[in-house]
């Protein structure tokens, strides 16, 4: 095992000597993990035309932050629309470990009492983040102008990812953390209290790190800043400026520059969750490659920041027409009625990357099954999500007979014009990686394939969409 001693071993050890022994037992889960036996695999075949009308669970990305927002407010906030997803889950996990009371009632509100902003309590266990970048990247920020400590666990795959770029900025914030080497969990956190305001200039489009900084001069005295050279979902501002905190956004040399105002107070909100665009790209991209598919996917989340998959897939030539343009929760919402289409080939633009960066492995799968070539460049990050979706999902699209090429930041495809890829070979299955959106995606390329797609683990799908293979069935069946 080997750490990175950014606080001198003896330090953590004196300071939190459970929190080693749980350390050190979470490494252990971690390599068992690595070889899990029993998978629960599945092959996904060959669909008749899907139709009707759905909707898709809560946004990932605004239920992480009303959970952990609605915490640091004083009283009862009410949540509806809560994506109940493993990674929202392990948020209000560690939100009750910090001291907030949340639970949900018959209807399916989630009903959170707030601890307070600067009266979070210290956590008596390893909070542990599953699966979830989110969830680890955001409370880091939080937690790092908090007086206390922390120690964070997660799963294979999240203790692979790197947490540098959140260590970095908070570092300069004062402070301190002692992760495993390679800037990953498990790690721990010892707050500042007080922290140190800073400017910060993003060196990587990440709405995480944005978000990380943010949370961090939420409890800050002065103003904390970030520079984003390139904007990525606006949620934390949003929702911020929502709960009452003091936030200024403006522009300084072509760049986006946010301003939080430290030591404020957080008031109570019923928020209301939009569906995910994430989890509804799955169904646009099914309705539109399973032909006579004709489906309405309602109440869709369409904060420009985040609906770029929409743009690519009409570019595309996919039939996609947003109904019902409303707003809900203080987000941008519409209907989409999806239905089949010949797609084309498409060279992409990389300044799209950001507003569609989990899309991207279900994207591929429309390109595989376009009339043409499709190129995406400028998808480095996706090389450090839950797996690296570029090798997992080359390697998983040739499997089922598509034509891709791999380079350093993206794919090239050759797609089929229509015609059913052929599918995974008797015998043999994509792998998965503990990655919830390869999965999906793969079950997306076995409704066009002649042999079915198996896919070797679904588990992973429960982090962001558990009613989705509910929602794939019910859609073929009607
Ligand atoms: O802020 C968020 O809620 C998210 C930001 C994105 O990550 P990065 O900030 O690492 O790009 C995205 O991939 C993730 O699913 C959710
Ligand atoms: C990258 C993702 O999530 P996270 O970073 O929260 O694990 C995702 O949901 O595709």
């Amino acid at each position: 095992m080997y750490w990175d001693r950014r606080v001198p071993e003896s330090r953590s050890r004196r300071a939190l000597p459970d929190a080693w022994g749980t350390v050190k037992a979470a490494r252990l889960e971690i390599e068992r993990s690595h070889g899990r036996k029993e998978l629960p695999a599945h092959t996904f075949q060959s669909s008749r035309a899907l139709s009707g009308n759905i909707r898709v669970p809560g946004d990932k990305s605004i239920s992480h932050r009303a959970l952990m927002f609605s915490a640091l407010a004083i009283g009862e906030s009410t949540v509806e629309g809560l994506l109940e997803g493993e990674d929202v889950l392990a948020t209000a996990s560690a939100m009750r470990q910090l001291g907030a009371h949340i639970e949900r009632d018959e209807t399916g509100t989630w009903h959170v009492h707030g601890a307070g902003l600067g009266s979070l309590l210290e956590p008596k266990q390893a909070l542990d983040m599953g699966n979830s970048g989110t969830s680890t990247r955001l409370l880091l920020g939080l937690l790092a102008s908090h007086g206390l400590s922390a120690t964070f666990t997660g799963d294979a795959s999240l203790s692979g990812r790197p947490m540098n770029r959140v260590i970095e900025p908070l570092s300069q914030m004062s402070a301190s953390f002692d992760a495993s080497r390679g800037g990953t969990l498990p790690l721990m956190l010892r707050g500042a209290s007080p922290a140190v305001p800073i400017t910060y200039r993003l060196p990587v489009a990440s709405a995480q790190v944005k978000s990380a900084v943010l949370l961090a001069g939420l409890n800050t005295p002065g103003t904390t800043s970030v520079i984003e050279p390139i904007a990525t979902r606006d949620h934390t501002e949003r929702m911020l400026t929502g709960f009452g905190a003091k936030l200024e956004i403006g522009e300084q040399d072509g760049e986006r520059l946010i301003s939080i105002h430290g030591e404020a107070e957080l008031k109570p909100q019923n928020v209301v969750v939009p569906g995910d665009p994430s989890s509804a790209a799955f169904f646009m991209v099914a309705a539109l490659i399973v032909p006579g598919s004709d489906i309405t996917i309602e109440n869709v989340g369409m904060n420009d920041t985040r609906a770029g998959i929409v743009r690519a897939l009409q570019q595309m030539g996919g039939s996609i027409d947003e109904l019902k343009n409303r707003e809900v929760g203080g987000e941008p919402v519409a209907d989409l009625r999806v239905r089949h289409s010949a797609l084309k080939g498409t060279d992409f633009d990389p300044a799209i990357v950001p507003s569609m960066v989990d899309e991207f492995p279900v994207l591929f799968v429309a390109a595989a099954l376009a009339e043409g070539t499709t190129r995406t460049t400028g998808l480095e990050e996706l090389r450090v999500k839950e797996s690296d979706r570029i090798a997992t999902m080359a390697a998983a699209l040739t499997l089922a007979g598509a034509d891709v090429e791999e380079h350093e930041d993206g794919l090239t495809i050759h797609g089929t014009g229509g015609e059913p890829l052929r599918g995974t070979p008797t015998g043999a299955s994509v792998k998965t990686k503990l990655d919830h959106r390869i999965a999906m995606s793969m079950a997306i390329a076995g409704l066009v394939s002649r042999d079915g797609v198996s896919v070797d683990d679904t588990a992973p799908i429960a982090t962001s969409f558990p009613s989705f293979m509910d929602l794939l069935s019910g859609a073929e069946a009607q």
